[in-house]
């Protein structure tokens, strides 16, 4: 806002004015004295500066408690001072918060009352006051959740009032400020580095600083979080976060409210109400905040504006005081306001209950004490301003037309987006109906894909089931039959074992019979056998005996024979070797000895041995035969053990067919079992199957039903976008129609401001017109009677000088009053006027005749020039005619001019009269050409006679200005005057 703007909305010149002499001799009055410092009793709280003290919750370290205790009634505090003289100080405040009072408690104790004065037009402040690390920032700017600080929860209130409040419109501004090292700095436009404070009739404020029009409590943060950032803060010993600058929010709200003027104009009452809220940098102690260097002189800066302040509350608070050192430093200059006197003003003194900290909670609550003496006298910020209400008005007007303008923009930006949206939408309704159609048309396929393969299924299944029921069947034939067969082969199967039970019973009986005819057989055969045997024995004895006999006897004789042939060989070989020495005529003897020897050996061999072998094949017969008897047992034994096996063989082929059904049958079981398991499966497959078909029907309807929602999702966004665009459109024209009635307004609006003021404008011309010429007048005919006054004094002395100076007087009395007249005489002035211009033209012309004066009926019908020297001589008869406006309020715009003056008369009596002059009454008010003449003459005679012509005259004007419209008009018209200059002196 412009400097100009933020002198309109500051105090409204409704400011009570800084502390002056005034004011501080009018708190000398008070009952409060500098030397107790404590507000007297019996004074309205509203009426003096409040103090709260707020004791923060101890720090886990580095703090001992106890130094503070807070009195029951809540108002009391009393500070313990170890080892010092004066042990114990009482304090008493408006009330005293202790570490468990909430943000809540403190709000509704120290802020809700100023923010509630605000909202009614008062100036509001709310100071935090304490040393470093007391919690003031804490207690004002905090924004987290379970501790909202002071300034957000007075925003809040002061929207939620608003919202509330339908009779009244707000507007709010909000500004925030920190003070740096005595310079001022706009922490909402942070480039602003050094602002200056100004002050105006409205009072103090800070030039070019930025205020932002808020209009919700969401706004206020965002610009409160915005400052804080860009306030100075910095770690110190005292305070991790301490703020080195005292920060200052303003919140100005505007409420206007519009009431019925004067007529049918309208103005507004406008209240402007302004709520500081300032959290003052803490007063520190360098040696405990430990600052060096830039610390040190920012909390010197700090400390030297907050002595400052202190001075200033002292001078407010001390009755005697003559002199408030505001204007020391910017703080208090920027405070000068609230410390003033025009603010309801809270201080907020934060304390620390700790004996390491008592010396400065002392002075924090010696502070809050003498603040308490401060008076205030704070006065509603109301004014009625039609200039800047239309200034104002224009303006409003103008950014109506912008932001209407900008709304139309917007809309048509809007209508673009739509269409874009439409179109878009248009499109994705396009895709989506065609989606939805290939989703249908898939979905169709799908599910004819689907029916076709359940039916392709169902017919396998089917199939496979007959085939199965088929196979089953078959099963269960080939099982009956198998069973059938089963019996069949277990009744043939118990048949042949009763048969085989009995043959065994017989082959038993048989084996044993057998076995007994065997035994028996055997027996014999044996005893044969070992008859056979022993005879065989013997015979083998005997032909070995024999054999053994011819052996040995053969071996004898071949022994001996050996031996001879061996003697005779030898014998021979010797006679060989004898005859060898004969040797060719032996050999042949030897070679016939050796034949003959061996003739004699073969022959011996086969007389032995056709011995031999007689006995040998005649113990072989005998063996033979034994042997062949044998066999014959053997037969029938092998006949009766053939008949055994194959009696066996018949019973284990029995079994084994007995085995072969049962293997036929385990097997048909095996294969029923197979096929069981194979139709289980094929169940189970089936099973599978259709849970896979349902399982596929589920995907495919939750596919479906997915694109089914898609689809109708879709429709919902085609709705939605269609309802918005339908709500765009709706507003577009809502705010079309405001903009058109908005327009309309702002037009007859301006045409009614133009029309009023133009009116004013006349009236005010006309009246200004009517006075100057009024004065003019006056002043004119004042100079003629100071003229004439002189010339009398010159002719007829200082007597007639006081007389004619009455007559004077009197007669500027009566001309004064004749401007002034009523307009009903001047309406009934008119109407017998002009009755006599109608209704006595015959009288008139008879009296024209007979050479009489002519009234101004007459006049109206005379020649030009004759109208025009009435006109001249007198305007009021001019002006008579047109009179027309009848109502006492149009009387100083229609007022008839003042008459012309008395020496501009006498000279158009001369422009026009020539020497014709009659003589008569000296310049009184002629009704007549000669009459006028008669005047000229007589003001051309000596002194005494132009005396008497002047009081004549004067009496005459006095006469007729004095008199009743009526009367003058009937003088007039019957020559009342000639009469009366004729007959009788002019009374005075
Ligand atoms: N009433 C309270 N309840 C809980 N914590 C508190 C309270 N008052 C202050 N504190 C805590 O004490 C610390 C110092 O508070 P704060 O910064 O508000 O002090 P300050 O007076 O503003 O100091 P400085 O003047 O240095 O800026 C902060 O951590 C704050 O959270």
């Amino acid at each position: 806002m412009s400097a100009a703007k933020e002198a309109r909305y500051s105090l409204g010149g409704a400011r009570s004015g800084s502390p002056t002499k005034a004011a501080s001799r009018r708190l000398s009055t008070a009952a409060d004295t500098a030397a107790t410092r404590r507000p007297a009793s019996g004074d309205r709280p509203e009426e003096r500066v409040k103090v709260f003290v707020r004791v923060r919750p101890p720090k886990a370290e580095g703090e001992t408690q106890g130094a503070l205790r807070i009195k029951p009634d809540g108002r009391g505090v009393v500070v313990y001072r170890e080892h010092a003289t004066i042990p114990s100080s009482d304090f008493e405040f408006d009330r005293v918060l202790g570490p468990s009072a909430s943000q809540s408690d403190v709000y509704h104790a120290a802020v809700k009352p100023i923010v509630e004065d605000v909202l009614n037009g008062y100036n509001g402040t709310l100071m935090a006051y304490g040393q470093t690390g007391a919690g003031k920032t804490y207690s004002l700017s905090s924004i987290a959740a379970d501790a909202i600080g002071m300034i957000p929860r007075a925003a809040a209130e002061i929207f939620s009032h608003i919202e509330q409040d339908k009779v009244h419109e707000y507007t709010v501004y909000m500004s925030y400020v920190q003070l740096y090292m005595e310079l001022i700095q706009d922490l909402l436009r942070p480039e602003s580095e050094n602002l200056q404070i100004r002050e105006n009739e409205g009072g103090v404020f800070v030039g070019g600083v930025h205020q932002q029009e808020v209009s919700n409590i969401t706004q206020c943060l965002h610009l409160l979080h915005l400052g804080d950032r860009n306030r100075t803060t910095a770690f110190t010993a005292l305070n991790a976060h301490s703020s080195r600058s005292h920060a200052v929010v303003m919140l100005t709200v505007i409420k206007r409210r519009s009431v019925a003027g004067n007529g049918d104009a309208e103005i507004q009452r406008v209240k402007v109400g302004k709520l500081f809220l300032v959290d003052l940098a803490g007063s520190e102690r360098l040696k405990k905040s430990k600052s060096t260097g830039l610390r040190a002189s920012e909390a010197k800066s700090i400390n030297l504006s907050l002595t400052t302040l202190g001075m200033c509350i002292n001078a407010r608070a001390d009755p005697n005081a003559t002199h408030v050192p505001f204007r020391d430093s910017k703080l208090t200059r920027l405070l000068q306001d609230s410390l003033g006197g025009n603010a309801k003003t809270s201080l907020l003194v934060a304390a620390c209950d700790a004996h390491e900290h008592v010396e400065e909670t002392l002075q924090s609550l010696s502070f809050g004490q003498r603040a308490m003496c401060v008076r205030i006298q704070a006065v509603v910020n109301e004014r009625v301003d039609y200039r800047t209400l239309h200034a104002e008005m224009v303006a409003a007007l103008e950014t109506k037309d912008r932001k209407s303008s900008l709304l139309e923009a917007t809309l048509l930006e809007k209508d673009a987006q739509l269409e874009a949206v439409q179109t878009r939408l248009q499109q994705e309704q396009t895709d989506a109906a065609r989606k939805l159609e290939e989703l249908q048309r898939e979905r169709e396929a799908m599910e004819a894909e689907r029916a076709r393969q359940l039916m392709e299924q169902q017919a396998a299944l089917a199939a496979e089931q007959a085939h199965k029921q088929q196979l089953l069947a078959e099963l269960e034939a080939s099982s009956a039959a198998a069973q059938g067969l089963a019996e069949q082969h277990e009744a043939q199967r118990q048949q042949l074992l009763a048969e085989v039970a009995a043959q065994r019973q017989q082959l038993a009986a048989a084996e044993a019979a057998a076995a007994e005819a065997a035994a028996r057989h055997a027996q014999e055969l044996e005893d044969q056998r070992q008859a056979a045997a022993a005879e065989a024995a013997r015979a083998a004895a005997e032909v070995a005996a024999a054999r053994a006999a011819a052996e040995a006897a053969a071996a004898e004789q071949l022994g001996k024979a050996r031996e001879e042939l061996g003697a005779q060989l030898a014998a021979a070989q010797e006679e060989l070797a004898r005859t060898q020495q004969l040797l060719v005529g032996s050999r042949a003897e030897s070679r016939m000895l050796q034949e003959h020897s061996e003739q004699q050996l073969k022959d011996l061999e086969a007389e032995w041995g056709g011995k031999v072998a007689e006995a040998q094949a005649a113990g072989e017969r005998q063996l033979t035969a034994a042997q062949a008897t044998i066999a014959a047992r053997d037969q029938t034994i092998a006949q009766l053990q053939t008949a055994v096996e194959e009696r066996d063989g018949s019973i284990s082929q029995l079994n084994q067919a007995v085995e072969a059904l049962e293997a036929g049958k385990a097997e048909l079981a095996r294969q029923v079992a197979a096929l069981q398991g194979e139709l289980q499966a094929a169940h189970h497959q089936r099973r599978q199957l259709e849970a896979a078909a349902s399982q596929r029907q589920r995907e495919w309807e939750a596919a479906l039903n997915e694109e089914r929602h898609n689809v109708a999702a879709l429709q919902t966004q085609v709705e939605g976008y269609e309802r918005s665009r339908m709500a765009l459109a709706k507003s577009f024209f809502e705010n079309k129609i405001r903009s058109d009635a908005a327009k309309t307004i702002q037009r007859h609006w301006r045409q009614y401001r133009l029309r009023r003021i133009r009116q004013q404008q006349t009236e005010g011309y006309q009246a200004l017109t009517s006075a100057k010429a009024t004065i003019s007048s006056l002043a004119q005919q004042q100079r003629d009677l100071e003229l004439r006054r002189r010339a009398n004094l010159a002719f007829s002395g200082q007597t007639l000088v006081g007389d004619n100076l009455n007559v004077l007087q009197e007669a500027v009395e009566s001309i004064v009053a004749a401007f002034i007249l009523p307009a009903r005489d001047l309406k009934s002035l008119q109407s017998i006027k002009s009755k006599m211009a109608g209704g006595s033209a015959r009288q008139s012309m008879a009296l024209h005749a007979a050479g009489g004066p002519l009234g101004p009926s007459m006049l109206s019908r005379t020649s030009t020039p004759n109208v025009d020297l009435i006109k001249a001589i007198n305007p009021l008869a001019e002006s008579l005619p047109n009179s027309a406006r009848s109502t006492p309020r149009d009387l100083g715009a229609d007022a008839p001019p003042p008459a012309a003056p008395l020496q501009q008369q006498y000279h158009a009596a001369q422009q026009y009269g020539g020497q014709q002059l009659p003589a008569g009454p000296a310049l009184s008010r002629p009704s007549s050409f000669g009459q006028l003449s008669q005047q000229a003459q007589q003001a051309q005679r000596g002194p005494v006679q132009r005396e008497g012509s002047f009081r004549a005259g004067l009496a005459g004007l006095a006469g007729k200005v004095m008199g009743s419209p009526m009367d003058r008009l009937r003088r007039l018209s019957s020559g009342h005057y000639q009469q009366q200059a004729g007959q009788q002196q002019p009374r005075y």
